[in-house]
């Protein structure tokens, strides 16, 4: 009796793809096994080339498209030299579109893995793919939501040649444009230079000043070349751009003086700041400075806020005032605020700006909380170092904001927000999966979600901030 060959990786299939899942991926059938599929659009019949096979599923990647969606347009990524790289998951979608897919998937998150249902869930555009769009329908094919990061990294490969990478492999692609960076960064043109020794730069453009970190690859100097060459490029921008190297020393695992390992918002392990390799500052101040806008309802609220060129910082260039206004709003009667995963103190800010409130932030990297503290000169502000996941005890508040990286907050946190006093909690999340899970944590022990908004802060990639409200 003969049997059907079975599917290996590299075989051509022909799938119809059923609904939007998580991470960008397409859900198709395929003689029994559920199928993720990049490229392609719900609605779609396309043909694509298994990746990867497993008992019950499989990955694949559309290499045609048989039956296209209308909301299907020209792959940005062609147009920008940069075909085939990773992290622009939506790259072949109407902006409008992308933005209810990502709705979908997260609506599906929020009930398989938190059972969180009819939250009639949207992902609002940020203001200025809002105004791209209504200034020129035709833009959301093409321009809108291509320039909006205001941190960017960029990989170099072994003959110094800088790039980003291509999906899901270590390739580096050598790029036209640095893709969906804010103007300022892709005029800096760091993207066509040869840059030996560096193994990635980051880049970041913030308000009136911006900076540069060269990382060099593990056991090897900085080429004076590649120095001179970014920095001709940054003396000719305007504003105060600072220049920075990271060596590549391995990092650490365990012993002394090595710090906490955390998650960084993409995910990737970082080390506490200062443990595993050293920053220098080889021009300017080593910090930027951060400006936020808020229309609050007591009035317009400014504040300036100073980092260290690599602390973190929300990447959007309207992230800050979007997530800093949801929080305000859902913060609104509190007494006293916890900001837990506080960074460089931008909500707990916020809120006690806007509410007159005392506020304590904690953070567990101590470069961030120095900048909170001097950022929290004017308020009535605490601000401490911590491991969140690592307190038997949460501070006072009524309110608690949280804000964790992508790996999200965990069973310790959530464990201890419901041992908390807290009567409401304000849950700021870039994972719909992450914080799906710990949403089921807190409603399992006695919240109830009281609203989920989202917001789309990273566009057409695949993710997405939440800010959702508890109460008990
Ligand atoms: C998504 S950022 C939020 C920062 C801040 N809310 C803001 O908007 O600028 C997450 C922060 O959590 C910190 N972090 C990550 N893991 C941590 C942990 N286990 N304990 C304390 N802080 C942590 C990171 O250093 C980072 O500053």
């Amino acid at each position: 009796m003969s049997r059907a060959a079975e599917a290996v990786a590299g075989d051509a299939v022909e799938l119809t793809v059923d609904k939007q899942v998580g991470e960008g991926y397409g859900l198709a059938r395929h003689e029994g096994r559920v199928v993720f599929v990049s490229g392609a659009v719900p609605g779609e019949r396309v043909r694509a080339e298994l990746t990867q096979v497993k008992k019950h599923l499989a990955y694949a990647r559309t290499t045609d498209v048989l039956q296209p969606s209308p909301h299907r347009v020209a792959d940005r990524r062609l147009s920008w030299g940069a075909a085939g790289i990773g992290g622009i998951e939506f790259a072949h979608v109407d902006l409008p579109h992308s933005r209810e897919l990502k709705a979908e998937a997260a609506a599906e998150q929020l009930s398989r893995l938190g059972g969180i249902e009819g939250t009639g869930l949207r992902i609002a555009a940020a203001p200025s793919e809002h105004a791209a769009e209504a200034a020129d329908p035709g833009a959301a094919a093409t321009t809108a939501g291509t320039a909006w990061r205001t941190r960017v990294q960029l990989a170099v490969d072994a003959d110094g040649t800088p790039g980003m990478r291509a999906a899901g492999s270590h390739t580096v692609i050598p790029v036209d444009t640095v893709p969906l960076a804010v103007p300022v960064l892709d005029d800096l043109g760091l993207h066509t230079l040869r840059l030996p020794r560096l193994e990635r730069i980051e880049l970041t453009a913030s308000h009136a000043s911006g900076a540069v970190v060269l990382h060099t690859r593990p056991g090897t100097e900085l080429d004076p070349r590649a120095v001179e060459s970014v920095a001709a490029r940054l003396g000719e921008q305007d504003g105060q751009w600072s220049l920075l190297h990271r060596s590549g020393q391995p990092v650490r695992r365990g012993g002394r003086g090595g710090g906490p390992a955390m998650r960084n918002r993409g995910g990737a392990a970082v080390r506490n700041r200062g443990g595993s390799s050293r920053l220098e500052v080889l021009a300017g101040t080593g910090e930027v400075t951060e400006r936020l806008h808020l229309d609050t309802p007591g009035g317009p609220l400014g504040r300036d806020f100073r980092l260290r060129a690599d602390g973190f910082w929300q990447v959007h260039v309207d992230a800050a005032a979007v997530l800093a206004g949801a929080v305000v709003e859902a913060a609104a009667g509190a007494s006293r605020v916890l900001d837990l995963y506080c960074g460089a103190g931008l909500l707990a800010c916020a809120v006690g700006a806007a509410h007159e409130v005392p506020v304590t932030g904690l953070e567990g990297a101590p470069e961030a909380i120095a900048a909170a503290r001097a950022n929290s000169a004017d308020l009535d502000a605490d601000f401490a170092v911590a491991r969140i996941d690592r307190l038997s005890e949460l501070p006072a508040a009524d309110v608690i904001v949280l804000d964790p990286p992508r790996a999200g907050a965990g069973r310790a946190v959530t464990d201890a927000l419901t041992a908390s006093g807290a009567e409401r909690i304000v849950y700021v999340s870039c994972d719909a999966g992450t914080f799906a899970r710990d949403a089921r944590a807190l409603t399992d022990s006695g919240f109830t979600l009281a609203s989920c908004r989202g917001f789309d802060l990273f566009p057409l990639t695949a993710h997405a901030e939440f800010v959702s409200v508890f109460t008990r």
